[in-house]
């Protein structure tokens, strides 16, 4: 399969430099490649939709983005630059890279509440402790954030308490406390209802149209707001295509990259994949 180019040609593109540059990027874990020679490029303000089978690499991807998971030398010239820098203090990147994945929420156990989990964003902690110095500032920011994703009457609820909806609303106010550059959105309507899934695309369309890039990263057609115009699809740990967001829905894309005959159907800017 022919790599498809990449489409540069999104609103928001400046001569600024790429949020992420990645080149010759593989990772290895377990003696095998998990990501094989990744290479792609996304420009501040653009939102991707990046899409593959279970296994394929989705969450790799993001590790790597993210620092967790490192690559290996390459032959061809390692490059792995956020903001045009290639070496970032962890905590400096978790920042700029606002992140909310299903496994987050998991860890949301213990007895704590909305305005806390918010905060914790400052900290990158699972919850405010003894040792956190919680400024007025941070406290007027983090209510802020709760207003404008619209859930400031969760403001005092502890998290285990709310819906699946509410919970994964807070969990984006925590990734947005810092005000970052990107909201990564790691398969994020996993066990919402047909509400819940209304009110968190309406809330991540609002955060789009606020200048934050979006990267979805999810095995769900129906997740891809309007507002998204690039998809990359990946298998088998590769980018198989990459490119504009009708260009790349086809139903002979689909099929092939989920081996199975599938119907792209697009309805009201959305799509949906029908097997
Ligand atoms: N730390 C690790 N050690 C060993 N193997 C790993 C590790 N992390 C990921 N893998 C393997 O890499 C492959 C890609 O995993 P990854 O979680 O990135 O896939 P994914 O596309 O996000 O899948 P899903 O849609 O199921 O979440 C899988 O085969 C997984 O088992």
């Amino acid at each position: 399969m022919v790599k498809m180019t990449q489409n540069m040609d999104f609103p928001g593109k400046t001569d600024s430099p790429s949020l992420l540059e990645l080149k010759n990027v593989t990772v290895v874990r377990g003696g095998r490649k998990i990501l094989d020679s990744v290479s792609l490029s996304i420009g501040q303000g653009e939102h991707v939709a990046i899409i593959g089978p279970n296994g394929s690499g989705k969450s790799s991807l993001i590790k790597t983005f993210t620092k967790e998971y490192h690559p290996i030398a390459a032959v061809d010239g390692l490059v792995m630059n956020i903001m045009g820098k290639g070496t970032w203090n962890v905590f400096e990147l978790r920042k700029l890279l606002g992140i909310v994945s299903g496994d987050l929420q998991q860890t949301y156990y213990r007895q704590v509440s909305v305005l806390d989990v918010v905060l914790s964003g400052f900290f990158s902690s699972i919850g405010i402790y003894y040792n956190h110095k919680v400024t007025p500032e941070m406290e007027t920011r983090a209510r802020e954030v709760l207003e404008f994703l619209e859930i400031s009457h969760l403001t005092d609820r502890l998290i285990s308490e709310l819906s699946s909806g509410e919970a994964r609303r807070v969990l984006i106010g925590r990734a947005l406390v810092h005000d970052p550059e990107a909201l990564i959105l790691d398969e994020p309507a996993n066990s919402l209802d047909l509400k819940a899934l209304h009110s968190f695309r309406e809330i991540v369309r609002k955060i789009a149209g606020s200048g934050k890039s979006i990267i979805l990263v999810t095995h769900t057609l129906e997740d891809i707001i309007p507002e998204i115009n690039r998809v990359i699809l990946i298998r088998n740990g590769k980018i198989f295509m990459d490119g504009k967001k009708q260009e790349i829905l086809t139903d002979a894309n689909l099929s092939e990259l989920f081996s199975l005959p599938i119907e792209v159907v697009k309805k009201n800017g959305y799509y949906q994949a029908l097997i």
